[in-house]
């Protein structure tokens, strides 16, 4: 869901007595709990869907999950330090590679590769954090040639940004009945893998000041209220 920021609390259990499965959940303040979802769609699918089961079976279910963290930017729409909110969270990579291309899942007829956030909710996050909105792909592989980059926007020219468990995330909600939101901090271009480009401090930084901002709007949030 978030990457873990210091001074943290204490991680609790899912359930009284039962140890989390591989993963560390937090007490964040007020109503929001903060799980260390780990790397990757297929952790983060497992480590949502653990932690909406045991708070639907402690009669405690959440209404809103939010997959936050750090992303590559498609330059020049999302540059380093910029923040993105997902109007639409995508799987890139969810597919069949052909001789004339790349083909989705769902048109070898099977699920879903896009999963959208309740649109009121996106337009008060962005306008609450000054992030801008737009699609943000899920990758397995991070891209690290500007091929690979310039093919992931032709194929989805709206795309703000890429990282790797928003998708995940959206699945685990979505088979829950549950609403979600990503949102993301920039901390290095898309596109050929430059390890001293990066701004990992930076990027946690604006996430957090955007959380400080936040708080009050996702602990009000109620999707019966909304679309
Ligand atoms: O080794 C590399 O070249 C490399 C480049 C970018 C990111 C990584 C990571 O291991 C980061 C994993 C972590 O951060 C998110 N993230 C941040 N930037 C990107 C990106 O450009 N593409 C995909 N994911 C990114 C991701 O969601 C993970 O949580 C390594």
């Amino acid at each position: 869901m978030a990457q873990a920021w210091p001074g943290r609390p204490a991680p609790r259990s899912l359930l009284p007595g039962v140890p989390p499965p591989g993963m560390t959940l937090h007490r964040a303040g007020g109503t929001c709990d903060l799980l260390a979802a780990g790397v990757g769609p297929a952790l983060a699918a497992a480590s949502v869907s653990a932690a909406l089961t045991a708070a639907a079976l402690r009669g405690a279910p959440y209404g809103l999950v939010v997959s936050a963290g750090i992303a590559g930017g498609f330059a020049p729409a999302a540059p380093v330090g910029s923040l993105v909110v997902a109007d639409e969270i995508t799987a890139a990579d969810l597919g069949a590679e052909t001789a004339d291309g790349f083909l989705p899942v769902t048109e070898l007829g099977f699920g879903a590769v896009t999963h959208r956030p309740p649109g009121s909710l996106v337009r008060e996050t962005a306008a609450a954090t000054g992030a801008r909105t737009g699609v943000v792909l899920t990758v397995s592989t991070v891209t690290g040639t500007a091929a690979r980059a310039a093919a992931l926007r032709a194929r989805h020219p709206r795309a703000l940004a890429e990282a790797m468990e928003g998708f995940g995330v959206a699945e685990a909600a979505a088979a829950h009945g549950t609403a979600v939101l990503e949102i993301r901090a920039v901390s290095n271009p898309v596109g050929p893998r430059d390890r001293a480009a990066w701004r990992v401090g930076e990027a946690l930084g604006a996430l957090a000041e955007a959380f400080g901002k936040l708080a009050p709007l996702l602990e009000s949030w109620k999707a019966h209220d909304h679309e």
